[in-house]
C-alpha cells in the first residue's frame, strides 16, 4: 500500500490517494470522520481548530460501503480557505497586485521549516514553505491511517494511542493492561491521558505556557494488540518493521525521538532484565510473561503487544518570539507570528496512532495478500495458527 498527500494549510483542500487496499473491505466516511474529530479535540490548540470541522469526502475507490481495489481518493476541505483566497490564490496575478496582498513572510521561526525550506526551494516569501510544512497536512495522514485502522480492526488487530507526558508532567505507570479500557479513558480526557490527576496538571502546564507566550512538548505512546507474529523481516535493513514504525513516528511534524518497550531505559539494565523469556502452552502457543522489548525481535512482530513511544518537541511558533533575522535586510528581528497552538501533543497522539496503523497495514498486505479482503483474513488467520504450533 502507498499513499501521497497534497494541499497547503490555507489552500482549498487536502487530498490523499491511497493505492493497494484490498477489494471487499467495509469502509464508510464515518470510520474516517471519527479519527479526524479526535485529532481536532486536544487541549492546547489555537484558534484554527475552532474554524475547522474536518469531514472527509470519499471521492473514489468505494461503492456501497466496500472498497473496490481501485485507488481510494479522500478529500478534506479547509474551512479557513475562504479567509485566504487572495493570499493563497491559484491564478497568476501582477507583481504590483501581489505585493499589496501578500505580506511576505521574511522573518523565519527558529524550529520551524521556514529558513531551511526557503533556502532549499529559493522561496524568499517563506509562506511558500510554511503552507506545506504545517501540520495541517496530518489531517489527511490521519484519514489514511483511519482506513488502515479499519483494515487492522477487520483482522482482529486493535490499536490506540495516548499521552503519557506533557511539559515534564508524567502520567503514572499503567496499572491496567486492557486496551479497551485505555481507549475509553483516553477518549474522554482533554489531553488524551488516562491518569486523571496528571491530566489536570498537564492542562495547567499548557495554560501557563500559553500565558507566558511559550509552548511545551511531550511524549505519546501507541499500543497495538493482536498483531500476528512474524510480520517484517530480519533479512534486510529496509524490511525491518520496527524501523518503519520509527521512521513513521519521526515523520510527524515536531517528533524527535522514538522508543520501543523499555526504550532508553534498556541502557541502564542488564540483559536478564530486558529480554522476554519464551514459554509455550497449548492454548495460546508461544508467549512471554513480560513485554520489555515492546513486541519486536529482529525487526519482526513477536505477537506480543507493540508498545512504541514518540517524543514531540515544543511548538516552534511562540507568542513571545525568539530572535531571528529578516532575510531581506539581514537585520535582527523577532520571528513572525500569526497564530499558533501552545501544545499539540494530544492531537499528535492521534496522528501517531494513524501513522503506526498505516505501517502495520502496509506490512501485512505486503507480506500476505492485498487483492481481496476475504483472502487476507484467511491468510492472517493461517499465520496465527501456524505460529502457535510451530
Ligand atoms: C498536530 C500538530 C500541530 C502543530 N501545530 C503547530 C503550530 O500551531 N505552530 C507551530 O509552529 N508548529 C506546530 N506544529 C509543529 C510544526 O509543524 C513543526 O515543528 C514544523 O513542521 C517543523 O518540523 P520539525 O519540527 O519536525 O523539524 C504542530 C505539529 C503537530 C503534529
Ligand atoms: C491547521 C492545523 O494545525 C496547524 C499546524 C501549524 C504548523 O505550523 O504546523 C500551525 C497552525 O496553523 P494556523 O496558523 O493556520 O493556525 C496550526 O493550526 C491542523 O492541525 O489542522
Amino acid at each position: 500500500m502507498r499513499f501521497l498527500t497534497a494541499g497547503e494549510s490555507h489552500g482549498p483542500q487536502l487530498t490523499t490517494i491511497i493505492e493497494g487496499l484490498p477489494a471487499g473491505m467495509e469502509l464508510t466516511a464515518s470510520d474516517i470522520n471519527r479519527e479526524l474529530a479526535n485529532r481536532q479535540k486536544g487541549y492546547g490548540r489555537g484558534k484554527r481548530m475552532q474554524i475547522e470541522k474536518d469531514q472527509v469526502t470519499i471521492a473514489g475507490g468505494v461503492r456501497h460501503g466496500y472498497t473496490l481495489g481501485s485507488p481510494l481518493a479522500l478529500v478534506v476541505e479547509n474551512n479557513d480557505w475562504k479567509h485566504w483566497t487572495d493570499v493563497m490564490g491559484i491564478e497568476p496575478i501582477e507583481e504590483e497586485e501581489a505585493s499589496g496582498i501578500r505580506r511576505k513572510v521574511t522573518r523565519p521561526r527558529p524550529g520551524h521549516a521556514d529558513l531551511v525550506g526557503g533556502i532549499k526551494y529559493g522561496h524568499r516569501d517563506m509562506r511558500n514553505v510554511l503552507e506545506r510544512s504545517s501540520a495541517r497536512e496530518t489531517t489527511v495522514r490521519v484519514a489514511a491511517g483511519a482506513v488502515a485502522k479499519k483494515l487492522l480492526y477487520l483482522l482482529g488487530i486493535d490499536i490506540t494511542a495516548h499521552v503519557i507526558e506533557i511539559g515534564g508532567i508524567q502520567a503514572k505507570d499503567r496499572d491496567f493492561h486492557d486496551i479497551t479500557d485505555l481507549k475509553q479513558r483516553t477518549e474522554i480526557s482533554p489531553v488524551r491521558c488516562f491518569d486523571q490527576t496528571k491530566e489536570q496538571q498537564m492542562m495547567k502546564a499548557i495554560d501557563v505556557a500559553k500565558k507566558n507566550g511559550d509552548s511545551i512538548g511531550g511524549v505519546v505512546e501507541i499500543v497495538v494488540e493482536g498483531m500476528p507474529p512474524g510480520v517484517g523481516s530480519y533479512v534486510h535493513y529496509d524490511r525491518k518493521l520496527d524501523s518503519k514504525l520509527a521512521a513513521a513516528i519521526v515523520s510527524i511534524n515536531a517528533f524527535k525521538g522514538v522508543e520501543f518497550g523499555l526504550g532508553f531505559e534498556m541502557a541502564r539494565k542488564p540483559g536478564s532484565q530486558v529480554h522476554d523469556e519464551i514459554l509455550w502452552n497449548e492454548e495460546t502457543g508461544y508467549v512471554r510473561n513480560t513485554n520489555r522489548l515492546g513486541g519486536f525481535e529482529g525487526g519482526m512482530s513477536t505477537g506480543m503487544p507493540i508498545v512504541v513511544r514518540g517524543v514531540m518537541k515544543p511548538i516552534p511558533t511562540l507568542y513571545k518570539p525568539l530572535q531571528s533575522v529578516d532575510i531581506e535586510t539581514k537585520e535582527p528581528f523577532t520571528a513572525s507570528i500569526e497564530r499558533s497552538d501552545s501544545c499539540a501533543v494530544p492531537a499528535a497522539s492521534v496522528v501517531a496512532e494513524a501513522v503506526v496503523a498505516w505501517e502495520l497495514a502496509a506490512a501485512i498486505t505486503e507480506q500476505f495478500t492485498s487483492d481481496r479482503m476475504d483472502a487476507l483474513k484467511q491468510a492472517v488467520a493461517e499465520q496465527r495458527n501456524y505460529a502457535k504450533t510451530f
